[in-house]
């Protein structure tokens, strides 16, 4: 049944046909479009309209994403989602939706927290599906922490919904093309030891327990999904040098480098405390699968400046893959048909190749 109709000018069928499964269906995956204020219903439609061979479940409002469509140009085919129906190939322009409904109209640029609770609900219908297996994987466009959390509603991010939901200890990971070691494929891969906190909350947050968690969930990670098979890890120190030798903080000492001796005696290749700013020169990067960053601010600057529009948010450790964009809400671009797909897009790719690992 078609909710909303609306012809693409040119309906073909994907091309993108090396992705189909050995059964010749296509993975299903759910995506999320966040903030309804912001590009992620844009980019979605911007997705659909690609030649991307998956089975596209939009979890989402359909008119708003059928206006967002129509602003940016774009003619979407959008069917009701029956679970029981799979599908072997995906014309361009269509896909298939989840209807949620808005609380209040989404007005580009402009942020409602009477949206909120429709953006979480989204972000629920996703991961539930996703750990019953109903979806292969989930791909998230950007939500706005702020406006949730001026809702009431306290909220840092998906990586941490997601995780709460499942009840797993997890991993923020940015994968950007280029920069990173050849052996491995040359991605640039950046971990977070923490993630959304305050800067001033940073230091109480890293301790041995949690570093070693982190870490081993990003080697296993790096070996079951990312397919390396002994995955070297550079752990950066907190502190300006790495401490100095306890001169200029002590984290390393009482916490990062126990931890690290921990994983090494575990058999694991990881190295350091580093200090965080050689830590990224090319001829250091060559030598490392992956960087774990002590906070947020400290490693993804320089994923982004080295692969922003291209890089994918990916989160270790849950029973189901979930990956999302490299950049936020962009409310300055949103209803201009300006957004740049290439980070969902990249996200998309991304997930359909976990899943079928
Ligand atoms: N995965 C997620 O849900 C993320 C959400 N956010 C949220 O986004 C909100 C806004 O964050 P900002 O720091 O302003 O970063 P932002 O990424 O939204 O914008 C930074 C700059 O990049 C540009 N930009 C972003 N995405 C683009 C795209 N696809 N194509 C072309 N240009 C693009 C924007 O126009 C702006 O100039 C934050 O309040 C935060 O909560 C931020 C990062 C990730
Ligand atoms: N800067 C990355 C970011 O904020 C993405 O967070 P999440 O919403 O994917 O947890």
């Amino acid at each position: 049944m078609h909710a909303h109709q609306a012809t693409p000018s040119r309906p073909a069928l994907s091309a993108d046909a090396e992705s189909v499964g050995a059964e010749g269906l296509l993975p299903r995956l759910a995506l999320t479009p966040g903030e309804p204020a912001g590009i992620g219903m844009e980019l979605v439609a911007k997705l659909a309209a690609s030649d991307f061979a998956a089975d596209l479940i939009v979890i989402a409002d359909p008119g708003a994403l059928d206006a967002a469509a129509r602003a940016a140009g774009i003619g979407l085919r959008i069917a009701s989602y029956d679970p029981s129906e799979t599908i072997t190939a995906r014309a361009r322009g269509s896909v298939r939706v989840i209807a949620m409904s808005l609380r209040a109209p989404a007005v580009p640029g402009t942020l409602d927290p009477r949206n909120a609770p429709y953006v979480l609900a989204t972000l629920a219908r996703a991961a539930d599906g996703a750990a019953s297996g109903e979806f292969d994987a989930i791909v998230t466009a950007p939500v706005h922490k702020g406006v949730i959390n001026d809702a009431g509603i306290p909220f840092t991010g998906h990586t941490e919904f997601f995780a709460q939901r499942a009840g797993r200890d997890v991993v923020m990971m940015l994968t950007a093309p280029g920069g990173g070691r050849a052996a491995s494929g040359g991605a640039l891969r950046v971990a977070l030891a923490t993630t959304h906190l305050p800067l001033s909350a940073v230091p109480a947050a890293i301790t041995r327990a949690g570093l070693v968690r982190t870490l081993r969930i990003l080697c296993d990670d790096l070996i079951a999904h990312f397919r390396i098979a002994a995955p070297r890890v550079a752990v950066l120190g907190l502190n300006p040098h790495a401490g100095e030798g306890g001169h200029l903080g002590r984290e390393e000492i009482d916490e990062i480098a126990p931890a690290i001796k921990q994983l090494r005696a575990a058999g694991f290749d990881v190295q350091g405390p580093i200090p965080a700013d050689t830590a990224f020169v090319p001829a250091q990067l060559e030598r490392y699968d992956a960087v774990l960053a002590m906070y947020h601010d400290q490693g993804l600057p320089v994923l982004k400046h080295a692969g922003f529009g291209h890089a994918v948010n990916v989160t270790l450790g849950l029973p189901y893959v979930r990956t999302s964009v490299d950049h936020g809400t962009a409310l300055d671009l949103a209803g201009g048909n300006r957004a740049d797909p290439g980070s969902l897009l990249a996200a998309a790719r991304l997930a359909r190749d976990l899943a079928k690992r």
